[in-house]
């Protein structure tokens, strides 16, 4: 285990330009852009250097966890993907990228002091069927460590594996420091070759106070509401947030400088387009499109799957997001916390269909009334009181009266 001055050592070799900068613009880019903004001093500028490292460990292991679900995505083949109990897809990258992180995490941060809450167990690569896909997850993370090569000549066994998979095992809670991992957010989606994104956050006694979204599908450039393509094609994005500081995008190559992003400023509603789910069976569409004929909203649905959605958001591609999962699904913390954080930092909310923030201190789900939804400030009440009336016809319907 590592003394805190060899993991802080660890942690300039990997993010070469954050010798002697406080500030996000260290976060893996060595020029900052003039756009680059600290904007906030004091407490702000305080509490911020207060999860700096975490950050920079975050993006770290996130990068890590992204290029292997990259090399996966390339070459995906029928049997590295199982269906889990409630039948959702999981890939040998879902597991292989929180084996990284987990692994990652628990090699840098102080001894005693990681918890992990994750999406994935280890038990069905523990049953007897479950060995061929344990070595090929194995191989794939040994691959991706020593193409890094900031970790020397390590290799992890099989058994290293099934324990860094095992750690995410976490029942979080109101007290202490918990990361919070989706190695695969959108799983559909990167199976498809879509759009996928690898989410860690971090909570502090119950809130979300560091967030990264590694999205290696999502355009560089802005979404256009319409559909218009944009003529630069590069896509791989991070985006990293902790209390305080901002919210930052940078490319995942590193070849693009970081620059601090913010939502967009949009305050009639008529103007504001919307985005959700690209799978219809993760939230209602019909719903959705009612509350955006209520607010007079005309651009169709920018449809993406995952957390890159909170990116996109984040950095002004839609005004709005709107999340209603069909009755009987549980939210889970994994999938927001990271998206959260990367939106409140840049200027947004998110809030439940009730009005109210998310609650992370209750363990691994998330208790809401009714769905989730991200604007900017001008449009808050304007949006919620279209979610509500919209909830209300749709309860009328269902019961086949007249919401009036
Ligand atoms: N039946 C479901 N309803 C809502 N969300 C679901 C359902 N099944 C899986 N999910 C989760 O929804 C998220 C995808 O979000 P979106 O619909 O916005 O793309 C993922 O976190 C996905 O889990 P996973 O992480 O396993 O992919
Ligand atoms: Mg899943
Ligand atoms: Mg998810
Ligand atoms: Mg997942």
């Amino acid at each position: 285990m590592q003394a805190l001055g060899a993991r802080r050592a660890f942690l300039r070799s990997s993010f070469p330009c954050s010798r002697s900068s406080s500030s996000w613009k260290a976060l893996g880019n060595c020029r900052a852009p003039s756009i680059v903004r600290l904007g906030r001093r004091g407490v702000g500028a305080i509490r911020s250097m207060a999860y700096e490292d975490d950050v920079r460990l975050a993006i770290k292991a996130v990068s890590l966890a992204s290029r292997l679900c990259q090399a996966v995505q390339r070459k995906l083949v029928a049997n590295e993907t199982q269906a889990k109990a409630d039948q959702s897809p999981v890939t040998v990258a879902d597991y292989g990228s929180q084996a990284l992180v987990s692994w990652v995490l628990e090699r840098e941060l102080p001894p005693g002091t990681f918890h992990l809450i994750a999406e994935e167990d280890s038990e069905d690569l523990r049953a007897e069927d479950g060995s061929e896909m344990l070595k090929r997850i194995t191989q794939l993370v040994n691959e991706t460590i020593a193409a890094d090569g900031s970790f020397g000549s390590t290799v992890l066994s099989e058994d290293d594996v099934l324990t860094a998979i095992s750690r995410g095992d976490s029942p979080g809670g109101p007290s202490g420091r918990y990361w919070v991992l989706d190695p695969i957010d959108g799983t559909r989606g990167f199976v498809r070759g879509d759009q996928y994104a690898v989410a860690l956050g971090l909570l502090d006694n119950g809130e979300v106070v560091a967030g990264v979204l590694g999205c290696p599908n999502l355009p560089l450039a802005s979404i256009a509401a319409n559909g218009a393509a944009s003529d630069d094609k590069a896509v791989g994005c991070v985006f990293a947030a902790s209390r305080g500081a901002g919210t930052v995008m940078q490319s995942m190559d590193g070849s693009r400088e970081a620059q601090r992003v913010y939502v967009s400023s949009v305050d009639d509603s008529k103007l504001a387009a919307f985005c959700e789910s690209f799978e219809a069976a993760h939230s209602k569409q019909g719903l959705t499109a009612n509350i955006a004929r209520i607010l007079g909203v005309s651009a169709p649905p920018i449809r993406i799957d995952s957390q890159a959605k909170y990116g996109a958001m984040a950095r002004g591609d839609a005004v709005i997001y709107l999340r209603f999962p069909h009755a009987g699904y549980r939210e889970k913390i994994w999938d927001h916390a990271a998206g959260l954080i990367v939106i409140t930092e840049a200027g947004g909310e998110v809030f439940d269909a009730a009005g109210k923030p998310l609650d992370f201190s209750m363990g691994r789900f998330l208790d809401l009334e009714k769905g989730i939804i991200a604007t900017n400030p001008s449009l808050r009440s304007a949006v919620l009181a279209a979610v509500q009336t919209a909830i209300k016809e749709e309860e009328s319907a269902l019961k086949g009266v007249s919401p009036l």
